[in-house]
């Protein structure tokens, strides 16, 4: 056979697949809708006064998981991952367009986090500050928000840790995105000498020896994100902003430069804000805030009971309490779900040994 022939053979067998799976994409949608008619009917029942949660990251993270572990390839299992996510968001929106607060201005990793949670039907609104998005998922404004938590080489985000210390609201997810840097500038200032190199401080110090090598003699300021970064660049072609893709291509600019963080395994994790608690889906991490008396052995005292029942720590930081000096309020991610035996039974054990314990939430270990 020719190869024309053979390709337009192929191409027909892809437009058969095709139309196969625009009919079963379908029929997954027509279920997400009966889905969605049988939890408004349950909320009518018990009489809810507001619309019923029709986002359940643990059966998303149920159906990734599933997926993952079936794929017979050749695609990689995060590509799959990545299409079905893309096919449940749509189905979500079927059922209920989601908002979703993120720490802008658009462009920022932060919104890339929430995309890569929620996928492309989502409606991501940006919000000035971390504090400001908690309070449009406390507000009822947003659904859900999505905060960054903590950068492999530049530790935990504090802020974020502090609004958790007076918010209601649960963590019900976790995002983990590899931070990837460009030097980049408006396309009319490619060609004109930087005087100003602009980021977030966080972003300035993860590409500190690449600067310090390549232009140690300009001048470096600090801004409140990378996309408010890349927005000076797109307005002075003089500025070079320090920020990634996304950024890169809501504000039109180009890079001079790719790649440039120190370390190749830079990475930041972030915290998907909720209003309810999250059911177990099998493979989860919990979170708490805790605090005890500055006694000797005191941390000792909270940290014991997870190594007595043999639970994994994933993650602990400390805060100044800012209601007492020298004081610290501990934050502690551990592996497991609120509602196992061995969680509660902790729980019960550090309510003994501390002055404060809150439970920040259970949520799915990243599935992507
Ligand atoms: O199973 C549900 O509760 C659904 O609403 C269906 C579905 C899906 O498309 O699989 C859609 C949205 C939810 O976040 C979880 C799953």
């Amino acid at each position: 056979m020719a190869s024309d022939e053979q390709l337009a053979d192929i191409r027909r067998r892809i437009d058969a697949i095709d139309n196969q799976l625009l009919a079963l994409i379908n029929q997954r949608a027509s279920c997400a809708q009966e889905v969605a008619e049988i939890k408004l009917e349950a909320a009518r029942r018990d009489g809810a006064q507001s619309k019923p949660v029709f986002y359940r990251p643990e059966r998303e993270a149920q159906v990734l998981r599933a997926i993952q572990d079936r794929n017979p390839g050749p695609l990689p299992s995060d590509y799959v991952a990545r299409i079905f996510r893309e096919v449940m968001s749509s189905c979500l929106a079927l059922e209920q367009p989601l908002t979703v607060a993120y720490l802008g201005p658009p462009g920022t990793f932060s919104q890339l986090a929430a995309r890569k949670q929620f996928g492309q039907s989502a409606l991501p609104e940006a919000h000035s500050s971390i504090r400001t998005v908690f309070r449009q998922v406390e507000d009822r404004h947003c659904d859900f928000g999505v905060v960054p938590v903590e950068n492999s080489t530049e530790g935990m985000v504090g802020q974020t840790l502090d609004c958790f210390l007076e918010s209601p609201l649960q963590i019900v997810g976790e995002v983990e995105l590899p931070i990837v840097h460009h030097l980049l500038v408006s396309g009319s200032g490619a060609n004109q000498p930087i005087d100003l190199i602009c980021g977030h401080e966080q972003a300035l110090a993860q590409c500190r020896t690449w600067l310090d090598g390549h232009f140690a003699d300009v001048p470096r300021e600090a801004c409140s994100s990378n996309g408010e970064a890349a927005r000076r660049a797109q307005q002075d072609g003089g500025v070079a902003a320090i920020a990634g893709d996304l950024a890169a291509e809501t504000y039109g600019l180009v890079a001079l430069h790719e790649a440039i963080q120190d370390s190749a395994y830079n990475t930041t994790r972030f915290l998907v804000l909720g209003r309810e608690a999250v059911p177990p889906s099998g493979a989860d991490k919990s979170s708490i805030l805790v605090s005890s008396r500055n006694r000797p052995g005191a941390l000792l005292s909270l940290l014991r009971p997870f190594e007595d029942a043999g639970v994994s720590l994933t993650r602990i930081d400390s805060r100044p309490s800012k209601t007492e000096k020298w004081t610290y309020v501990f934050y502690i991610e551990f592996e497991g779900h609120f509602a196992d035996k061995v969680i509660a039974q902790i729980m019960g054990e550090l309510e003994e040994h501390s002055i404060l314990l809150k439970r920040l939430g259970s949520f799915p270990k990243a599935p992507i």
